[in-house]
């Protein structure tokens, strides 16, 4: 279970808020975060493992405080992000998955094992032994994914997993995510994906301004959209 308690963000050099005070408890399995560009869902979604931490307030994941329980924080959430060379540091595919388990398996041979069955698992091991450069996008976010899977998270947070990604790329990460048996927290541009979770939080300057019915979270957002770009035409 996510509780964020009154979580609080500030921008750390200018103090100005970026997200307000919020208090969520999230215990679907599928949710997402939709908004604007610059409305505050990355930081929203970023607070859930502890890449943000609330300047007042607090988050929690299962009882543990982001703030004092870092690590065992991460152990349970993997976060995916928009572009997988955020997050893909090691030459080829096998090296990279078995690195993400540095932490999880000590023994090398026992992680490169593992790494290769979470290639497998997800359909890459053909390119476990390609450099990751030579890689498609679609690839590499797979990649990428495979890495946050081998560890076993109980939690997935994706930032706009599919935002870089062709249509076919786009379909195939978006079923792969609706898969997992595990909590799944996507933020998203893309509104069919977010209009088949469990619950969907819009987020406005700022501020989780509806959280509830995805179908209904798509119309306030798009009403939102819309109203601003009018405001915007005849300003
Ligand atoms: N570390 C930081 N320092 C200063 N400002 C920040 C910092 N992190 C985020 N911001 C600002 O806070 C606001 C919200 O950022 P955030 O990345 O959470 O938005 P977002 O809704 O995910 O946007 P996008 O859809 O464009 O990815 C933006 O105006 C951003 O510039």
């Amino acid at each position: 279970m996510i509780e964020f308690k009154e979580a609080a963000v500030v921008a750390p050099d200018s103090g100005v808020p970026i997200l307000e005070p919020t208090t969520l408890t999230l215990t679907e399995d599928r949710i997402s975060i939709i908004g604007a560009n610059g409305s505050g869902k990355s930081t929203l979604a970023r607070l859930i493992n502890g890449l943000v931490l609330p300047v007042t307030g607090s988050v929690e994941v299962d009882g543990l405080d982001t703030q004092k329980n870092g690590a065992q924080v991460r152990r349970k959430v993997g976060y995916l992000f928009t572009d997988p060379s955020a997050q893909l540091i090691m030459p080829t595919g096998v090296e990279d998955v078995a690195l993400s388990l540095r932490r999880v398996i000590k023994n090398r041979k026992e992680r490169e094992e593992a790494a290769m069955a979470a290639l497998k698992e997800i359909g890459l091991a053909a390119k476990a032994d390609v450099s990751v450069n030579a890689l498609s996008g679609g690839q590499r976010q797979l990649l990428a994914l495979a890495g946050v899977l081998a560890c076993t998270p109980e939690i997935v947070v994706a930032d706009e997993p599919t935002t870089l990604l062709d249509l076919r790329w786009r379909a195939h990460v978006g079923a792969l995510l609706r898969s997992l048996p595990l909590q799944v927290i996507e933020v998203t541009h893309d509104l069919d994906s977010a209009a088949r979770a469990e619950r969907t939080l819009v987020v406005d300057l700022g501020r989780v301004v509806f959280d509830g019915d995805p179908k209904e979270a798509v119309g306030i957002y798009r009403d939102l959209m819309f109203g601003r770009a009018t405001q915007g035409a005849t300003a």
